[in-house]
């Protein structure tokens, strides 16, 4: 049994029961975050959350809850005017090292930063680098992080990471105008992967997109979580796709979790008024979905039926 949630959210015993066992990889307590602007925002209020190992862990709520800033603050990421009021993240290296993440500095940051935990960000499609190749933009991140790697190695690895992520590596040498949305996203996967992070934080990583290219990549992520393990925090407004793809939810309102549970007890039984609305707000949830909601295998309605690659080939 690990350590969990404050007393704060609503959980419920089924919750209890998958927590049994599993091994924490990311812990933050009472994470606080204000913009300090006038009147200043109280924008994450007493956060509490763990992320397990090979977990995936959505983070869902209405436009402006909070779950920008607060994936922000589990990986170092605030920039003023937001300033971390009060809280501790705790990283736990798989080699058995626990790592303070609110006291790191300067280098040890930027080593745990897209080594340990990476990101994928709200918009990252478009925030390739328009005049740099696809190759060059992955191997600056191997420059940076890697030194040591020969050219010929990430050559070699940054044709696997598109591989990986469902693109010709032949588009290497391609640039940003040369790639569809769906490719330009699946770049920005192959970046946060480079590394091999323990844990990879995406926020809205697929919402720009078509619902076909979107699925592509669902299942893309879902594929290479079993083959590496890594965790994901999982963050969009997109309740019932976050139903389908995550093993738990967090349901944040108005800067608070008020509920954390596994995705089918959030479906069938959720407790918090505020997620009961939330579940109303999207008309397919409430009617038949049979076996829409994630049950741990894959299954004809998941993100990884179909051999659809989206618009990546
Ligand atoms: N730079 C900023 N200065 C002041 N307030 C901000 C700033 N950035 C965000 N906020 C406020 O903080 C609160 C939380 O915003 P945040 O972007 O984290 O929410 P979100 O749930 O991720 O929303 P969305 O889904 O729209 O991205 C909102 O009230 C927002 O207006």
């Amino acid at each position: 049994m690990t350590a969990t949630t404050t007393a704060g959210p609503l959980s419920s015993a089924t919750h209890a029961d998958y927590l049994e066992g599993l091994e924490p990889v990311l812990t933050a307590h009472d994470i606080s975050i204000d913009y300090e602007v006038d009147p200043p925002v109280h924008a994450v209020r007493h956060a509490s959350l763990t992320l397990h190992r090979g977990e995936i862990l959505g983070l869902a709520g209405e436009s402006g809850c909070g779950k920008t800033t607060l994936a922000y603050g589990l990986n170092r990421l605030l920039k003023p005017p937001a300033i971390l009021r009060s809280g501790e993240v705790t990283f736990h290296d798989a080699d058995g090292t626990d790592v303070d993440v609110v006291a790191l500095r300067d280098d040890a940051l930027r080593a745990f930063r897209w080594d340990k935990v990476s990101m994928v960000f709200q918009g990252a499609m478009n925030s390739l680098n328009p005049v740099i190749s696809v190759r060059k933009q992955l191997h600056d991140v191997m420059t940076t992080h890697r030194p040591q790697m020969t050219r010929a190695a990430r050559d070699e690895r940054s044709a696997e990471l598109l591989a990986l992520v469902g693109v010709d590596p032949a588009r290497l040498d391609s640039f940003a105008h040369e790639l569809s949305g769906g490719m330009r996203q699946r770049v920005m996967i192959a970046m946060a992967l480079a590394l091999n992070p323990q844990v990879m934080i995406m926020d809205e990583p697929t919402t720009a997109l078509d619902v076909v290219v979107q699925r592509g990549i669902l299942r893309e992520i879902m594929r290479l979580r079993e083959q590496f393990r890594f965790a994901v925090v999982f963050i969009t407004h997109d309740l019932p796709m976050l139903l389908e793809i995550s093993d738990r939810i967090a349901v944040m309102r108005a800067g608070e979790i008020v509920e954390i549970d596994t995705a089918e007890s959030i479906y069938t039984r959720a407790q918090h008024p505020y997620t009961r609305e939330l579940l109303t707000a999207f008309p397919s949830l409430t009617g038949e979905r049979g076996s829409f909601v994630r049950t741990g295998r894959s299954d004809e309605t998941g993100p990884s039926a179909g051999t659809e690659k989206g618009d990546a080939s």
